[in-house]
């Protein structure tokens, strides 16, 4: 039974406006369940609607997308199930990133790498994961080194300083959930995401999803146009590393429900030409999950 003030993903998206170039790459979104066939995690801190992959799928279609990153929510916690058979009925349209504890086995590993899973997931958000020390992810990256995978990291900004010496340490490419979560009354040249930005022109294997408007917005829908400024910001001065995502189905959004095709219809306003959009949505993308 989902949480009694959970908000569904809408049921009824506009075809945005703006048409994705060929191959575009939708590089954040998740399948629920079904509950019934794939359980949720008796750990988890939130109890979403099911979001299955039929209608993940169709949403795809829908907004003109060939491809999906389907990244583990932690609903699921790290049983990667229903990610798996989303993988195995997408004919080579889907790639994963899974959540892993550090007891993870060499065949659980070899099993997700052949379904299409090429990262791990490590969030670090308070109200959806109990914290765990650094050794324990510094166990996960050892384990999955061999097999070429990412990680995945998705925080507060405030958490940034105190994380700082961690996610400048760690070997792989790393890739920030939705611009480290920036507070967008600020400004793009303010010292806060300033420190973001610092973070990826020191560390080159840093990359960042310019995704999430309807989380980050204080204007709001359809344009959120408080957050283009620091999604824009990013695409121009990292264009070679940036991913977009629509974040379907939407988990744990309380002030509204956004209509997919105007989250669409944001992305020619943060990449601004033909040449940035297709490294934004396809290039990237490809190169990451693809190669
Ligand atoms: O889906 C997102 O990227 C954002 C959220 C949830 C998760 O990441 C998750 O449960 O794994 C959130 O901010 O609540």
């Amino acid at each position: 039974m989902k949480d009694a003030d959970w908000l569904d993903f809408c049921p009824d998206p506009s075809v945005p406006g703006f048409v994705p170039p060929p191959g575009a790459v939708d590089a954040h979104c998740h399948v629920f369940g079904p509950g019934d066939r794939f359980p949720y995690a008796p750990e988890r801190k939130y109890t979403p609607c099911d979001a299955g992959k039929d209608q993940l799928f169709a949403l795809r279609d829908r907004l003109g997308f060939e491809r999906s990153v389907i990244v583990q929510a932690t609903c699921h916690g790290a049983d990667n199930s229903a990610l798996v058979d989303a993988l195995r009925s997408a004919e080579g349209r889907a790639r994963g990133v899974a959540t892993v504890r550090d007891s993870v086995t060499d065949a659980e590993l070899q099993a997700l790498h052949e379904a299409g899973v090429r990262g791990v997931r490590f969030n670090f958000v308070k109200r959806l994961v109990d914290p765990k020390p650094d050794a324990y992810y510094r166990a996960i990256i050892e384990r999955i080194a061999p097999l070429g995978w990412h990680v995945v990291v998705y925080f507060e900004a405030a958490d940034l300083a105190e994380r700082w010496d961690f996610f400048t340490s760690l070997p792989t490419t790393v890739v920030v959930d939705h611009m480290g979560r920036p507070d967008v009354t600020q400004p793009v040249d303010g010292p806060a995401f300033q420190q973001f930005v610092r973070l990826m022109a020191e560390h080159p294997n840093v990359w960042s999803k310019v995704s999430c408007p309807e989380r980050l917005s204080r204007s709001g829908p359809p344009t959120y146009d408080d957050v283009v400024p620091f999604a824009r910001h990013l695409v121009e001065r990292f264009p070679d590393r940036v991913l977009w995502g629509t974040d379907w189905p939407h988990p744990n959004l309380k002030s509204h429900m956004p209509d997919d095709g105007a989250l669409v219809d944001v992305i020619p306003r943060i990449a601004p030409t033909a040449e940035l959009q297709r490294k934004l949505l396809v290039d990237n993308p490809m190169r990451l999950y693809w190669a």
